[in-house]
């Protein structure tokens, strides 16, 4: 087997309850500088609560979460994001009335040293950074095939074009590991095939990726490592090929749709 990078993200031991209800229990994987890591399970197994406990949202009842060999376990959501950590949403959260590059020159300002007074006086130096920033603005759209719609009123594209928009906007904050929920729902077909490039080139230019996905066709066509959850658990953790064949996850997947884990048999694979 392949040896991993070295860790950019780890959870060691993590756990959290709510109520009586323990949703994520003992939980430790890590995520390699440079990999696309795959976080899959059925519905309710805590995959969302993960998330929340990367980014701050939720602080840990036990365990610990590093950032290379620094602790962040606990820290507030924004000095997480000062790391670079970032996170895209399932549900769209684009803003109204705004065209495409302002929505992404929006995600800029997570990263931009600017102050308001700065902005108030209008100086050459916040000039001079605003043109820098456009012009980035203009790189990432292009990188993501959204050029053409730079101009065009965000929220009034189509769904799966808003959803493009949202990851541009995440990448124009320059993260250095992006967190994809469900990047692939509400897609069509060829949306989605479109996706495994995008996700691809992502990684490609340099940022490591952990990826929440009931798309399995996604998950195993993109992801170097998977780690799968069922009732807040990892129940296995390993590379696309050793997933798809490991019984304890096809038992889980049962009921669901025993298909979904079957759908990465060689021929579909590129
Ligand atoms: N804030 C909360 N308060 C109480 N229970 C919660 C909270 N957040 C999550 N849960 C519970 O924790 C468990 C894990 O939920 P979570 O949303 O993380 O699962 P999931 O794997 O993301 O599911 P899905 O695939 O449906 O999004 C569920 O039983 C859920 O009801």
């Amino acid at each position: 087997m392949s040896e991993r990078p070295a860790a950019l993200l780890s959870l060691d031991n993590v756990g959290i309850s709510f109520g009586g209800l323990r949703a994520v229990d003992r939980l430790s994987f890590q995520v390699g500088e440079g990999e696309i890591v795959g976080l899959i399970g059925p519905n309710g197994a805590g995959k969302t609560t993960v998330f929340n406990l990367i980014t701050g949202v939720y602080r840990p009842g036990e365990g610990e979460i590093r950032w290379q060999s620094e602790a962040i376990t606990g820290l507030p959501s924004y000095r997480i994001a000062r790391h670079g950590i970032m996170r895209t949403f399932q549900t769209i959260r684009l803003f109204r009335g705004m065209s495409v590059l302002e929505n992404v020159i929006a995600g800029q300002h997570l990263r931009t040293r600017q102050n308001w007074v700065a902005g108030l006086l209008s100086t050459p130096a916040q000039r001079r950074e605003e043109r820098a920033l456009r012009q980035q603005a203009h790189a990432v759209l292009e990188r993501l095939d959204l050029d053409g719609v730079a101009q065009e009123e965000a929220t009034s594209l189509p769904y799966g074009l808003q959803r493009r928009v949202e990851l541009a906007r995440t990448l124009a904050a320059e993260p250095r590991l992006l967190i994809l929920d469900e990047p692939a729902a509400g897609l069509n077909e060829q949306e989605s095939a479109g996706l495994n490039d995008t996700i691809l080139g992502i990684r490609d230019s340099g940022v490591t990726v952990l990826l929440v996905e009931h798309d399995m066709n996604v998950v195993m066509r993109v992801t170097d490592h998977i780690v799968v959850l069922n009732f807040g658990r990892k129940i296995a953790e390993g590379t696309p090929a050793m997933i798809r064949n490991d019984p304890q996850v096809i038992e889980a997947y049962l009921g669901v749709d025993d298909d979904d884990v079957g759908v990465a048999s060689e021929e579909n694979r590129p």
